[in-house]
């Protein structure tokens, strides 16, 4: 990883479509030429200085592109660890080609999605870790999301995961101790010591991956799925959810076929709903299509809400389904008993929605709040920290020193992946690829 000496890249740091500012990014070696070249002389480093934006081409008359905030940030001190600007921008098209065109005349050029990201990974300004969380910062969605990418980004779960590692450390120069010096007195508790650490650190790890995935479920947003036999009120029920007409209503049974996916926020928690078509038999083909794409997504839900009229359920219901009985303002249906623990509403009259919204807002908290400590929040965390887990534990079932010494540096390197200290190359394009251009 080269530290310096970095081509100038650029970026719109504001998104598209139309607004008063847009924020401009520049970043690398010779970003304080181009600047002096653009702008005449270089602002206050970190403060906001107003300049007029010229371009300057070889026996032409200077044009001025922008009147423009502009911030100038010397390395080190900056996002990405390079010399850095920004160009405060009147927002508009023309302004914003205007000033891209000069910037690469004067040699920069577009950075690539997550470039920046990827810089300030590179100088050791963040972590792999703290890098996703900024990546997930800028998709959260709710407070919760929130709160918990922040936790990512300023480092509390990289504390976490370099913890382990320095204990990690700590063990195997212990164990080398032991490799090194067979025949000396070493008092025996070294070894019990040493065995001792690092059943504790398997069991940290263990209990930080047994979390049901709710970090990982906070991150992505959950998925509900509606069922139950047709005409029960199933896309009523998705369409007041979403205070629209999401989907088609009728009263003949057999309506929904496709699945009808909308996004809602329950319990401070993304949630993707789906309304699916009810579950019978059928000769209709369409319709039985409906129907298999149903289970596919009672398969995938992290809740099934099942849907009936007072009529029975459907029959093996996942267990932890949230049972909804509707249409209790008919007297046919009122006098139906509720199956146990069912939710009793009119979807038409608003009766009991209220409740039923409380107890999806429950359930998508339940689901997702994290327990003690910063939450495992990525497949690519879950993968490395299971692996360094069972190093760890073919360590402890090893009786040569030599071998568990050996068991003990694969452990390490799976950890070490986690922030990135090691043997990540292969990894870079994965992580950073995932960021929007200009971060
Ligand atoms: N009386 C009454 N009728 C309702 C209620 N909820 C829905 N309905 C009616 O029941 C009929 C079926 O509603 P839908 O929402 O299409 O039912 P569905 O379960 O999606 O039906 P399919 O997609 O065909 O499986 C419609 O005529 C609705 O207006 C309710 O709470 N009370
Ligand atoms: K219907
Ligand atoms: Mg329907």
């Amino acid at each position: 990883m080269t530290q310096t000496g970095q081509a100038p890249i650029f970026a719109l740091a504001t998104g598209a479509g139309r607004a008063a500012i847009a924020v401009l990014r520049l970043s690398g070696t010779g970003t304080g030429p181009i600047l002096r070249a653009l702008c005449g002389t270089l602002p206050e480093p970190r403060q906001a200085s107003l300049r007029g934006l010229w371009r300057r081409a070889a026996g032409a008359e200077p044009v001025l592109l922008d009147r423009a905030l502009v911030l100038w940030f010397p390395a080190p001190r900056s996002y990405t660890g390079e010399d850095s600007a920004e160009l405060h921008l009147h927002a508009g098209p023309a302004v914003i080609a205007g000033v891209a065109d000069a910037l690469v005349a004067l040699g920069a050029r577009p950075a690539e999605p997550g470039e920046f990201t990827r810089r300030a990974f590179a100088n050791g300004r963040l972590d792999l870790i703290e890098a996703e969380g900024i990546a997930d910062l800028i998709d959260a969605e709710t407070e919760a999301q929130r709160r918990q990418a922040l936790g990512q980004a300023d480092g509390t779960l990289s504390r976490l995961y370099e913890g382990w590692a320095d204990r990690l450390r700590t063990a195997l120069a212990h164990q080398e101790a032991l490799i090194d010096f067979p025949d000396e007195d070493l008092p025996p508790e070294v070894e019990s010591a040493l065995l001792a650490e690092l059943a504790a650190l398997r069991d940290a790890m263990r209990a930080h991956l047994d979390d049901a995935g709710r970090g990982e479920k906070l991150r992505r947003g959950l998925v509900f799925t509606i069922v139950g036999p047709p005409n029960v009120g199933k896309s009523s029920l998705l369409n007041a959810l979403a205070e629209r007409d999401a989907a088609i209503v009728s009263s003949i049974a057999g309506t929904t076929r496709d699945a009808i996916e909308i996004r809602v926020v329950l319990g401070d928690v993304p949630v993707t709903l789906i309304d699916t078509a009810g579950l019978r038999e059928t000769e209709d083909e369409i319709e039985a299509e409906g129907v298999r794409r149903a289970l596919f997504h009672v398969k995938q839900a992290d809740c099934v809400i099942a849907v009936t009229d007072g009529t029975a359920p459907p029959s093996d219901l996942p267990p932890g389904a949230l049972l909804v009985r509707n249409k209790i303002d008919l007297a046919e249906h009122a006098r139906h008993q509720s199956p146990e623990g069912a939710l009793a509403v009119s979807v038409r009259q608003g009766t009991g929605m209220d409740a039923l919204r409380a107890a999806l807002a429950d359930r998508a908290r339940a689901l997702t709040a994290s327990r003690a400590g910063p939450p495992l929040t990525r497949a690519r965390h879950r993968a490395a920290i299971e692996e360094s887990a069972g190093h760890l534990a073919h360590a402890l079932d090893m009786d040569w020193p030599e071998m568990r010494g050996e068991e003990l540096r694969l452990a390490m390197r799976a950890l070490g992946r986690l922030t990135g200290r090691v043997d990540v190359e292969d990894l870079l394009d994965t992580v950073f690829g995932q960021f929007c251009i200009g971060k």
